[in-house]
C-alpha cells in the first residue's frame, strides 16, 4: 500500500501545489486522482516516484518512507507512463519496451522475448516489432508506453494523462485495455486524470483534488456519485451524475418479457396466440433467435412477417453483463420505447419497457440507500 501522509510540496517560486495531502492508496488496485487543472495532481504522482520530494509530510510504500530508500530501487518497482508516451524515437517498438530490462542486466533476447510478451499483452500487432514510434498511431503509442512500463514487472504503476491525447473511441478501448490489464496482473495502479468520466470508469477509489492542491473527496466511484462532499464534488461531477451512477447498478434482476418474441418463420395461428402482456410490439427474431426488429401485431394478422416493414430494434443491452444505465439507453432509444435484451451470443432473451426499469432504478436507489445507513451504522 503506499501511503500519502499530510503531504504539501512547495515550489521554489512560493506556489503550493500540493496541500496537506493524506491518501491511502491500496493495494492492486487502480487509484484516480482527478480535478481541474493545476490541482497538484502531477505533483502528487511525481512525489511517489520522487521526480518531486515534498517540502514536508512523508510517503509510505508498505509502510517504509520512500524518502529512506535508494531512487534508482524505488523507481525500478513503478513503471511510469506519461501522455504521448513518451517513447525513444530512434529506437524500434522492441527495443522501446525492452529498455528497463535491459537498463536491469537482462541478456538482449530475453529482453526481446519479454517485448514481444507485453505486445501480445496490451493488444499490439507483434509485427509492428520493428517499426519505430512515429511510424504508429497516437494509440498504438501508448500501448507501446504502457507495455514499456510493465516491461520490468513492477508493482506499481504511475500513469499521468495516459489517454488524453487520443481520439474518444480510441481512448476507450485504452481504457477497456488498462481494466483488462489490471484485472489479469493486479497491479497497484495511480492514474491522473482531469476528466471524471474517465476517473468514474476506472477508479477503485477516486480522489477528487481542488485548486491548491487539497483534497476534496476521497471515495469509490459509486459512493462518489451518490454523495459528493460539498458543492465543489458536485459541480465537477457535472450534471447527469444520476444517470451516470446507474452504471453500477446490474440489469441483471431486470424482470424480462419473453412472450412478445417471434421467429420469422412464426405462422399466423403462433403470432394470433401470443399473449404479449401489456407490450404493444412483437419482437421479432431470425432463425437463430437474433433480434430483427419490432412489428405491430396488427400488422400481423395476415399471418405474414415482412421484413421490410419492421421497426428497427436498436442496440440491445446483454441482459447478463450490462448496467441498469444500458439498459435504460436502449429504452430511450427504442422507437418502441421498450429495450431488447440479449444473451452473451445476442440471441434475444427477452424485452423490457421503460417504466420497469424505472421502477427497478427506484428498488436499486432504495437498496443502496439501505446498505449506506447500515454501513454508517457500522462505522460508528
Ligand atoms: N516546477 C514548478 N515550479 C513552480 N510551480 C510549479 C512547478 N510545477 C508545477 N507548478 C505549479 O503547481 C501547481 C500544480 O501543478 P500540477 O502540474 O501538479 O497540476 P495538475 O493538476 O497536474 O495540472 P494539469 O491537469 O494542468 O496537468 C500549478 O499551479 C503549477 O503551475
Amino acid at each position: 500500500m503506499i501511503r500519502i501522509d499530510s503531504v504539501t510540496k512547495r515550489y521554489p517560486d512560493g506556489t503550493v501545489a500540493v496541500d496537506r495531502l493524506s491518501l491511502e492508496i491500496p493495494d492492486r488496485s487502480i487509484t484516480v486522482l482527478v480535478g481541474p487543472s493545476g490541482c497538484g495532481k502531477t505533483t502528487t504522482l511525481r512525489m511517489i516516484n520522487r521526480m518531486v520530494e515534498p517540502s514536508e509530510g512523508a510517503i509510505l510504500l508498505d509502510g517504509k518512507n520512500i524518502q529512506q530508500q535508494p531512487v534508482n530501487t524505488l523507481r525500478r518497482s513503478m513503471g511510469y507512463v506519461i501522455q504521448n508516451a513518451g517513447l525513444f524515437q530512434h529506437r524500434t517498438i522492441l527495443d522501446n519496451i525492452a529498455t528497463v530490462p535491459r537498463l536491469l542486466g537482462w541478456g538482449k533476447e530475453k529482453s526481446r522475448a519479454r517485448a514481444r510478451e507485453l505486445m501480445d499483452r496490451v493488444g499490439l500487432d507483434g509485427a509492428l516489432a520493428k517499426r519505430y514510434p512515429y511510424q504508429l498511431s497516437g494509440g498504438q503509442q501508448q500501448r507501446v508506453g504502457v507495455a514499456r512500463a510493465l516491461a520490468a514487472d513492477p508493482p506499481v504503476l504511475l500513469m499521468d494523462e495516459p489517454f488524453s491525447a487520443v481520439d474518444p473511441i480510441v481512448r476507450k478501448g485504452l481504457q477497456d485495455e488498462l481494466l483488462r490489464i489490471q484485472g489479469e496482473l493486479g497491479k497497484t495502479i495511480v492514474f491522473v486524470t482531469h476528466d471524471i468520466d474517465e476517473a468514474v470508469k476506472l477508479g477503485t477509489m477516486v480522489a477528487v483534488m481542488r485548486t491548491g492542491g487539497r483534497l476534496a473527496q476521497f471515495a469509490p466511484p459509486a459512493e462518489l456519485l451518490t454523495n459528493p462532499a460539498d458543492a465543489f464534488v458536485e459541480d465537477f461531477l457535472g450534471t447527469d451524475r444520476g444517470i451516470r451512477r446507474l452504471s453500477f447498478f446490474p440489469a441483471a434482476g431486470l424482470e424480462l418479457l419473453t412472450t412478445p418474441i417471434v421467429a420469422i418463420d412464426a405462422g399466423a395461428k403462433q403470432i394470433a396466440a401470443r399473449d404479449t402482456g401489456d407490450a404493444p410490439y412483437l419482437l421479432v427474431t431470425d432463425l437463430d433467435g437474433k433480434p430483427l426488429g419490432w412489428a405491430e401485431p396488427r400488422e400481423l394478422t395476415a399471418g405474414k412477417i415482412e421484413p421490410a416493414r419492421l421497426l428497427p430494434h436498436g442496440r440491445p443491452f446483454v441482459s447478463g453483463t450490462d448496467s441498469l444505465r444500458a439498459a435504460l439507453d436502449c429504452a430511450v432509444l427504442s422507437p418502441t420505447g421498450w429495450a431488447v435484451a440479449v444473451d452473451g451470443e445476442g440471441r434475444a432473451a427477452g424485452v423490457v419497457s421503460q417504466q420497469t426499469i424505472g421502477e427497478a432504478i427506484r428498488g436499486a436507489h432504495a437498496k443502496s440507500a439501505r446498505s449506506v445507513v447500515k454501513t454508517e451504522k457500522v462505522a460508528r
